[in-house]
């Protein structure tokens, strides 16, 4: 992020609702606390999430990577009232601080907190989804898309986060800064934005959103 995007995101960040208390103390105690805080989705995208959420106001949301489950709780503020977000996580150290995140919520009840491995744990849930939200692992983006588009509604929403991968996706082939994932999410973005069974902008905030919808 150059300096110019850090004082536009800092404007933005100012300019939109501030964070509910209990995630702006999940976000200062995560980083406080949590090995790897700069994954947590934070005040600016929390709020985009939430908003989507709101738009397209899910019955069934589907996440792939709770981490401290800050962004859970932005996408479970649309849900309807019958509503329910399921959420997988392979790390079971954040497991009893993210229940205790969620029972504070008052949205405990809406919640299914699963963890394992996504690829294993998905396909058991019983479920087609509105919503689903994917920010795992990088190097099965591929595979948790074609899980996503087979679980999820007619003319729902997959939000990817992380797809401008700190904006190396447009270094030119001589650059050498590129790390092994940079062409994983290179050919991730080629596939979203050919498939002819969805639609897809990528909005270029914080890490890069892509947010695509099933025909
Ligand atoms: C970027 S963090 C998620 C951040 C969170 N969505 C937020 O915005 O606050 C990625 C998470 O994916 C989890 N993860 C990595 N590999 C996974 C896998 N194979 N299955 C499920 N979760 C995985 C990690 O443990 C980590 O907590």
């Amino acid at each position: 992020m150059d300096s110019d995007y850090s004082a536009i995101h800092a404007y933005a960040e100012a300019y939109s609702s501030s964070e509910p208390i209990l995630l702006n103390t999940i976000n200062r105690e995560t980083h406080a606390e949590v090995h790897g805080a700069k994954m947590i989705s934070g005040h600016l995208q929390g709020r985009i999430l939430a908003t989507f959420s709101h738009m397209i106001r899910p019955r069934r949301i589907l996440e792939i990577g709770t981490y401290t489950g800050y962004s859970a709780l932005c996408l479970a503020e649309g849900l309807t009232e019958d509503g329910i977000l399921y959420t997988v996580d392979i790390d079971k150290n954040l497991e009893a601080r993210v229940k205790g995140y969620f029972e504070s919520s008052g949205k405990a009840h809406q919640i299914r907190y699963y963890i394992g491995p996504a690829l294993e744990i998905v396909p058991k849930i019983n479920e087609k989804f509105d919503l689903i939200f994917i920010d795992a692992d990088k190097k099965n983006y591929t595979q948790y898309y074609e899980l996503s588009l087979e679980k999820l509604n007619p003319h729902g929403f997959i939000i990817v986060d992380n797809v401008l991968w700190k904006g190396k996706v447009c270094e030119t082939e001589n650059q050498l800064t590129k790390d092994k994932y940079t062409q994983t999410i290179i050919d991730f973005n080629n596939r979203v934005h050919n498939d002819s069974r969805t639609d897809n902008v990528l909005f270029p905030i914080r890490d890069g959103l892509m947010v695509i919808r099933k025909k």
